[in-house]
Formats: C-alpha cells, sequence, structure tokens
C-alpha cells in the first residue's frame, strides 16, 4: 500500500471538504500507513522523509478524535520551534475549518503570555506549543493536562537534542497513562526509542522506508571553497538559478547577521532568522518570507526543521551543518510535497570528511560541482530568456503582437532579423544619446554618486533586478555597485564615480520588467 485516497480512510465529510479544498488528492504514504493506526488510538512512531505531509498525518486523526461538546483541552502537540508551532497550528485549523466548535491554539515563548491566558481560559481543545513554554503554563496552573487524550511530539528528535527531555518527562508524566503518545520525525536516532519505551504503549512503528533519507527529488551538489570565497560564489549561484525563494543556512548567529548586511548591501532582499532576534521580528520576517517579499532568508537551524515554504526553490549549507540530521532537516526545506529542488554545501578543506559521513549516513551521494564562472552565470541568465520567450510563446496572447510582426515581415525583413532586434531591446545593450553631466560625490563615501531611478518598491521592482539590469548592462560586477535603497518614493542606487556616466546612460535606455526607467544623479550639474 503506497497511497489512498482520503475517503477510504473512514474520517468525517467535513475532514474531507477541507482536505479537498487544500487540494490533496490522495495521501501520502505515510498518511496511508499512519492514519489508520492513530484513529485506532494505537501509539505510534512514525518516520517519513522532509515534506512528506507527516503534519496531516497527525493533524486530521486529531480533529476526528477532539470532541467538540468537551471544552478541556484534548490534544497536545510539542514543536521544537515557536515557527513550527504557528505553522502546524495553522495547518490543523485549515483542516478543520469546516469543524464546528473546535478551538486550538498555538502557544509559544517569546509572546505576551497574558493574552496566552486569557485565551486558554476560554476553553481550547486543542494546544500546539513549544515545550518551554507549555512548561510555564502547567506551572501557573493555566494549563491543565488532565484531560489530555493524545500528545504528539513533531521533530521529537529535536527536542531531545535540544536538551528538552527532562521537560517533556514532566510535562508527558502530567498527562493521564490512557492517553495516546505519537511521535513524528524524518530522523530517528536510536535514543529515541528509550523515551519511547518509557512513555509509550507498544507503539506502532511506521516507517516509509527509502533507499535514502533525503528526498530524491532534492538534486545534491557540493563546491570546495576557500573561506573568503564563500560571499562572492553565493551571490553566483543565486544569480545564476535566480530562485524564487532561497534559504541559506549558518551555523552561527554572527555569520547569519553579518551575511543579511552584505546581502542587503548589494542589494538583494534578504534577511535573517535566529534565536537572538525578537519575536515580533521573527513573525515579521518568516512573514515576509512566506509571501515573497523577502527572496532570501538566511538562517541558523532554528529554521531546519518542519518549515514548510512552498517556493523554496534552492537551499544553501554556507557552513557545513554541524550534525548528520540537520543536513537532512535543512535541505528538506526544499523539494516539499513532490516538487524539486536543489541543496548546495559549501566546503572548506578538511569538512570534505564531514561530508562523506553525511553521505554515509543519509546514504546519498552529494555531487561536486565547479564554481561557476562569471561566463556561466551569463548563459543561465541567457538560458532563462530563452525559456521566458518560450514560455510567452506557449502561453500568451500575441495576437497584437503578431499584427506588428506581420507588417514588419512584410517591409522584407526576415523573421531572424525581427527576432534578433527585438532580442536586442529586450538585452538593453545599446544607447545612441550622449549625456553629460558633472558628477559630485553624493554617495554614502568619498567617489561614490548617487543614481536616482523611478522605480518605487510598489511597482514589484526587486532591488536584484536593479542590480542584476545594472550588472548585466555595464558589464560592472555586483561588487562596484554600493548602496541601493529607497528614499522618499525613489530608489537609487551607488556606483563609482568614474562608472556613473556609463551607467546612467545604460540605464536611461533600459527597461526593468518591460518598464522604463528614467535614471537621474543626486546634484546634477549639466
Ligand atoms: N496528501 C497530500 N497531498 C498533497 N500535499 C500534501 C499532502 N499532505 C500534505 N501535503 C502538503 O505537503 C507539504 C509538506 O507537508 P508537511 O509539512 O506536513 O511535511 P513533513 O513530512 O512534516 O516534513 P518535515 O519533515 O520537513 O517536517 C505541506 O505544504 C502540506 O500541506
Ligand atoms: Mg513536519
Amino acid at each position: 500500500m503506497e497511497t489512498v485516497r482520503f475517503e477510504e480512510l473512514n474520517i468525517s465529510e467535513e475532514l474531507n471538504r477541507a482536505i479537498r479544498d487544500m487540494g490533496f488528492e490522495e495521501t501520502t504514504p505515510i498518511q496511508a500507513q499512519a492514519i489508520p493506526h492513530i484513529l485506532e488510538g494505537k501509539d505510534v512512531i512514525g518516520q517519513a522523509q522532509t515534506g512528506t505531509g507527516k503534519t496531516a498525518s497527525f493533524g486530521i486523526p486529531i480533529l476526528e478524535m477532539v470532541d467538540p461538546q468537551d471544552q478541556n483541552l484534548q490534544a497536545l502537540v510539542l514543536c521544537p520551534t515557536r515557527e513550527l508551532a504557528i505553522q502546524v497550528a495553522e495547518e490543523i485549523r485549515k483542516l478543520g475549518k469546516y469543524l464546528q466548535g473546535i478551538k486550538l491554539l498555538p502557544i509559544y515563548g517569546g509572546q505576551p503570555i497574558e493574552r496566552q491566558i486569557r485565551s486558554l481560559k476560554k476553553g481550547v481543545q486543542i494546544i500546539i506549543g513549544t515545550p518551554g513554554r507549555v512548561m510555564d503554563h502547567m506551572r501557573r496552573k493555566t494549563l491543565k493536562l488532565d484531560k489530555v487524550k493524545m500528545v504528539v511530539l513533531d521533530e521529537a528528535d529535536e527536542m531531545l537534542n535540544m536538551g528538552f527531555r527532562e521537560d517533556i518527562e514532566t510535562i508527558l508524566k502530567d498527562m493521564p497513562k490512557t492517553r495516546q503518545t505519537v511521535l513524528f520525525s524524518a530522523t530517528m536516532p536510536k535514543e529515541i526509542l528509550e523515551i519511547a519505551k518509557a512513555h509509550q504503549n507498544n507503539p506502532e512503528i511506521v516507517k516509509v522506508v527509502h533507499k535514502e533519507l533525503t528526498v530524491p527529488s532534492i538534486e545534491q551538489y557540493y563546491f570546495e571553497v576557500k573561506e573568503k570565497n564563500k560571499f562572492e560564489i553565493l551571490t553566483r549561484l543565486i544569480d545564476m538559478y535566480n530562485p524564487k525563494l532561497a534559504l541559506i543556512f549558518c551555523n552561527t548567529k554572527k555569520k547569519v547577521d553579518e551575511l543579511v548586511s552584505d546581502l542587503q548591501g548589494r542589494g538583494y532582499f534578504a534577511d535573517g532568522l535566529h534565536g537572538d532576534m525578537k519575536q515580533s521580528l521573527r513573525d515579521r520576517v518568516m512573514n515576509s518570507f512566506r509571501n515573497g517579499n523577502i527572496e532570501i532568508l538566511i538562517a541558523t537551524d532554528v529554521a531546519a526543521r518542519g518549515i514548510d515554504v512552498d517556493d523554496v526553490e534552492i537551499v544553501i549549507n554556507y557552513d557545513v551543518p554541524q550534525d548528520e540530521e540537520y543536513y537532512v532537516h535543512r535541505i528538506g526545506r526544499t523539494g516539499r510535497a513532490g516538487r524539486s529542488g536543489k541543496a548546495f554545501t559549501f566546503v572548506v578543506g578538511k569538512e570534505i570528511y564531514k561530508l562523506k559521513d553525511i553521505q554515509r549516513y543519509t546514504k546519498t551521494k552529494i555531487l561536486h560541482q565547479q564554481v561557476p564562472s562569471l561566463n556561466d552565470v551569463e548563459e543561465a541568465k541567457m538560458e532563462i530568456l530563452i525559456e521566458n520567450i518560450k514560455n510567452i510563446i506557449e502561453n500568451e496572447d500575441l495576437s497584437k503582437q503578431i499584427k506588428i510582426a506581420e507588417r514588419l515581415l512584410e517591409e522584407d525583413y526576415t523573421a531572424i532579423d525581427l527576432a534578433a532586434a527585438l532580442l536586442k531591446m529586450t538585452m538593453r545593450k545599446e544607447t545612441e544619446e550622449e549625456i553629460d553631466f558633472d558628477f559630485e560625490d553624493t554617495g554614502s563615501e568619498p567617489g561614490m554618486v548617487r543614481l536616482f531611478m523611478n522605480i518605487g518598491r510598489k511597482q514589484n521592482v526587486r532591488a536584484r533586478d536593479i542590480v542584476g539590469a545594472i550588472a548585466g548592462e555595464t558589464g560592472l560586477s555586483g561588487k562596484l555597485i554600493g548602496t541601493i535603497d529607497v528614499y522618499d518614493k525613489y530608489t537609487f542606487v551607488e556606483v563609482p564615480k568614474e562608472y556613473a556616466k556609463d551607467v546612467l546612460k545604460i540605464m536611461n535606455n533600459a527597461q526593468i520588467k518591460g518598464k522604463p526607467i528614467n535614471v537621474e544623479p543626486a546634484n546634477k550639474k549639466r
């Protein structure tokens, strides 16, 4: 049995309707195997690859089991991080949207506890929380576990890693012995069996076994690099693959902060996530990443587990992870729910041995790849251009444009002439107009000139598009382009004075996302 239809699982029509709304057509293998056992009331240890629907594997049975008439807390899900608690709560909320009278609440540290207490007082049947905050509420007696029928440890192994073992034991001991205990993770080290033995009752072990621990639709590569070249290579990879969203993992918070400011300095829409940030900021960053306002998220392992964001097309291990399991979880942020993805790992010197350990552990091969040259980056961009053109030909209404083309063809131009001219226009390579400006140092550093453009952020032009356009048009590498930011309603870039004239000339003939841009230097003198 690989997958089945949800209808065959004997779950309520309300749930089935929500599942259809979410676009799930059939179960994933872990859902097909785990849901029936959990519905029967059995304890379960569930292991399946990243992004294969473990959340719904416990979310669906929880919603089936909870009695809406009963206001007591009936199900508790423990998650290792705050972001994951929020996300899991959201998924269960979606699944339960047609069920009347079921209340659920995520509770996690960093959020005002009073607000949580008020919500708890109103009666909540399902809680999704981090162990620390759950303990806190237990001590304050604002959370009673004596009516809990089911507890789920999502990322069970990680919660043990993080030193939550005692907390978890305390929490489990506070619940009725008759409760059901369910553990899930993509990795299940042996230590987990100890906690299982102590706290589970004859568990059903559901392993969706594969040859390898990682998802086959994620292409995995590594680059042998020097520490000091990492940043340059990172930007090349991003420019080359142009991912909708990318997630970059560093081993320390400090590195995350540094990388955020370096990438922002180069005009990428990047931001960071780590444990030293205020929760309100963490929430803001996570939301911006989910809705695409941030295209590159740089994070510590706080974002390695469970986080599910559709459009993450690339994961980069800027540092090799300390633990083999972490490699699995980090790269598992891409290639979710059957999608494809790419994972790149930067390896410095002796770290190659760590990579060998990782490959042994995951039973996969991580392929060596040459660092892309600037030429490769150019070529890749060309490929993207060609893809875009094909896409337009195949999917868009071109009747208006075809009329114009027909007119030109009647004038004895060949189709090739036409295409080439248009390509030239798109590639914005040309200008006749001479501009004569004297440039002052208007940038934030001596020798730099600030150029203003008529594009605000609202027009959906990303800083990266601008830098990309300038770099592409002028041949200046990103390094020569200084700060890029929005001042008043204008976007500006800073470039070295000696290039300012060229940049201005070329950019005034260029388009970004099909819109002409108007570039002017600050304090221009004619
Ligand atoms: N049956 C299904 N069909 C299609 N998509 C599904 C199905 N079940 C879950 N999904 C979607 O797949 C994505 C990944 O699911 P989920 O986050 O539960 O994975 P996971 O197994 O918990 O991964 P991880 O180990 O990284 O935590 C989610 O966006 C989820 O909504
Ligand atoms: Mg998960």
